[in-house]
């Protein structure tokens, strides 16, 4: 009996010490934990569920009017700011695009600069990103900050310090794959994708240990020769069909399931790709512009929605995955809600992978109707570009009904704040070959406004009943992100960098302030010491603008670059 305790005694002990040491303790159950704390803002879509929907109601419809600055806090980058802060505890974690800079550890009450994240990046990355030098924001798990980097890299840091713990290669940049969503972290994993669609990368998801940053699984989004749906490809053309998992992942614990979009496929004339039989609206060029569902054990890829079957537009499907449960025929419905580029609002089932619905919520013109029997798309054929047959007014144009600004989901009003845009184009192919590092595009795409007059659109998005509740219309396209609080308030930032508040139920403007630089990353929410604070980060894009002409010139032409983080109180 004695020697028996002595033994159970030692088992303890080594038990305790191996939870002291947090040793097997599972580093997304105490994320999960910290999410769920409503003062933290623990990851970049708030928690896995990615609703950017935050509990805190001590700012609310009442009192938002009152709101005055709390700190700024220069983030040192003249280029495309998009980063979500996160904030666990006292201390908030906010990324920069390109100083080179990269994060910075603040105290998220003060401001005060706690440590600064350096790494040495090459000049050249500057090159291989097709869409200007952004980094969205950073993934905490285990004590350590994630952060994906321009160089392709992923690296892991101290959160108390700053120090570098470990820095592994996802992907070469000089192929055109730069980083710039923060992984996510799932058991012990520090999951990542890249970019890459349009330079002819082939995709792929990657998992990294998070104590070491060794490489556990890498699942490619484009099927090679023997794997099953390899011959939704034209020869060869896989090797450069894209499907980059560019944005960010979400997670649900309960089916043990990661969902990842997809972008566009490699290269944009769609000729190159083609398996040729003209039915344009079987699903093909898989898994392109699709939302992929993962089993993050083994990299395993269970099921698949395709959004847009061999797409000839650049609608990349990499549209944030919003997890909710709606009440559905009676019936609450675990389901992920995703505004697609295309233009069409996604319902899915997330424990199946079948689309419940599949709606229009901008003006959509390449497609009448989505099947949410097979997920094919009622294409319209005059609107499909190909050789000597180019194409005029489709619409959404190549930036989508929406890009990956970020939309959020409030529980209370069961509405989903969508930043939208009403943008057409014309299209028409030109031949293209692959050259490593070099866009691999093929295509002419002149941009104009879409019909009524407005060109961004605040969208309240109904997603059962799939209607407007109330929407305001902007001049410009490529707004903000959005965030919605239990205060009943709806957070967004336009591009004329005017960051407002609006009451969540009905849309009446509460408060609003000018912040000197378009605005689109999605703002969050915290409290420290029981205040709560709302921050968004300022400084906007001029990559994009680049490819849309002269409704470009007007973008750039409404504010001054400028990088800078912004957080407001009672
Ligand atoms: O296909 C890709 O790999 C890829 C990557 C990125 C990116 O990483 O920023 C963008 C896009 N595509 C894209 O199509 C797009 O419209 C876009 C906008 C932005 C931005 O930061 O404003 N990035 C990207
Ligand atoms: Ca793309």
């Amino acid at each position: 009996m004695a020697r028996f305790k002595t033994r159970l005694d030692n088992a303890c002990f080594v038990l305790g010490l191996l939870t002291a040491l947090g040793t097997g303790a599972r580093a997304d159950e105490a994320l999960d934990r910290a999410a769920a704390n409503p003062s933290n803002w623990a990851m970049y879509g708030h928690g896995y569920d990615n609703t950017r929907y935050s509990p805190l109601n001590q700012i609310n419809a009442k009192n938002v009017g009152h709101l005055k600055l709390a700190y700024s806090f220069q983030l040192g980058s003249l280029r495309s700011n998009e980063s979500s802060p996160i904030v666990i505890g006292d201390t908030m974690y906010v990324s920069t695009s390109w100083g080179p800079k990269y994060v910075y550890a603040i105290n998220a009450a003060t401001g005060e600069r706690k440590w600064t994240y350096e790494p040495d990046i090459p000049d050249d990355v500057l090159q291989y990103g097709c869409c200007d030098a952004n980094s969205r924001g950073v993934a905490y798990g285990a004590g350590k900050i994630f952060v994906g980097r321009l160089d392709g890299k992923l690296a892991a840091v101290d959160a108390e310090t700053g120090k570098e713990l470990w820095v592994t290669t996802v992907v070469d940049y000089k192929q055109g794959s730069v980083i710039t969503s923060p992984p996510l972290v799932v058991k012990n994993m520090v999951i990542t994708g890249f970019g890459g669609g349009e330079y002819g990368a082939r995709g792929s998801l990657q998992a990294y240990d998070i104590e070491t940053g060794k490489l556990l699984w890498r699942t490619y989004t484009i099927p090679g020769p023997g794997e099953p749906n390899n011959d939704t490809w034209k020869g060869d053309s896989w090797q450069h069909g894209g499907g980059a998992p560019w944005l960010v992942g979400s997670y649900d614990p309960k089916t043990d399931t990661v969902f990842w979009g997809t972008s566009n496929p490699g290269p944009w004339n769609s000729v190159v790709r083609s398996t040729g039989d003209g039915n344009y609206g079987k699903l093909t060029n898989l898994y392109t512009s699709s939302t992929v569902a993962f089993d993050p054990g083994a990299g395993k890829i269970k099921w698949w929605v395709q959004g847009t079957p061999e797409d000839a537009w650049d609608y990349d499907g990499v549209n944030e995955l919003v997890l909710a449960n709606l009440p559905l025929h009676g019936k609450e419905t675990p389901v992920y809600m995703k505004a697609d580029r295309n233009g069409f609002f996604y319902v899915v089932n997330r424990d199946t992978g079948k689309i419940v619905s599949a709606e229009k919520f901008v003006p959509t013109t390449w497609a009448t109707t989505i099947d949410i029997a097979t997920g094919k798309p009622q294409e319209v054929a005059d609107q499909r570009p190909g050789p000597n047959h180019p194409v005029k007014g489709v619409c959404p144009n190549l930036i989508g009904g929406k890009n990956w600004q970020p939309m959020s989901y409030n529980p209370e009003t069961r509405l989903v704040y969508i930043p939208s845009n009403n943008v057409c184009m014309d299209w028409s192919v030109s031949e293209v070959n692959y050259r490593k590092g070099v866009f691999y595009l093929g295509a002419e795409f002149p941009t104009h406004p879409g019909p009524g007059g407005y060109m961004g659109e605040l969208i309240a998005w109904d997603p059962i009943a799939h209607k407007k509740v109330w929407t305001v219309k902007t001049d410009l396209p490529f707004n903000g992100g959005t965030m919605t609080t239990a205060g009943d308030l709806t957070f967004w930032g336009d591009l004329h960098g005017v960051f407002h508040a609006y009451d969540a139920k009905n849309g009446t403007e509460l408060w609003k302030t000018s912040l000197g630089s378009g605005i689109g990353a999605g703002p969050i929410s915290f409290s420290v010491k029981g205040k709560q604070y709302i921050a968004v980060v300022v400084g906007r894009t001029a990559s994009i603008p680049a490819f849309l002409g002269a409704v470009g010139k007007k973008i750039t032409d409404a504010t001054p670059e400028g990088g800078a983080l912004f957080v407001f109180t009672e």
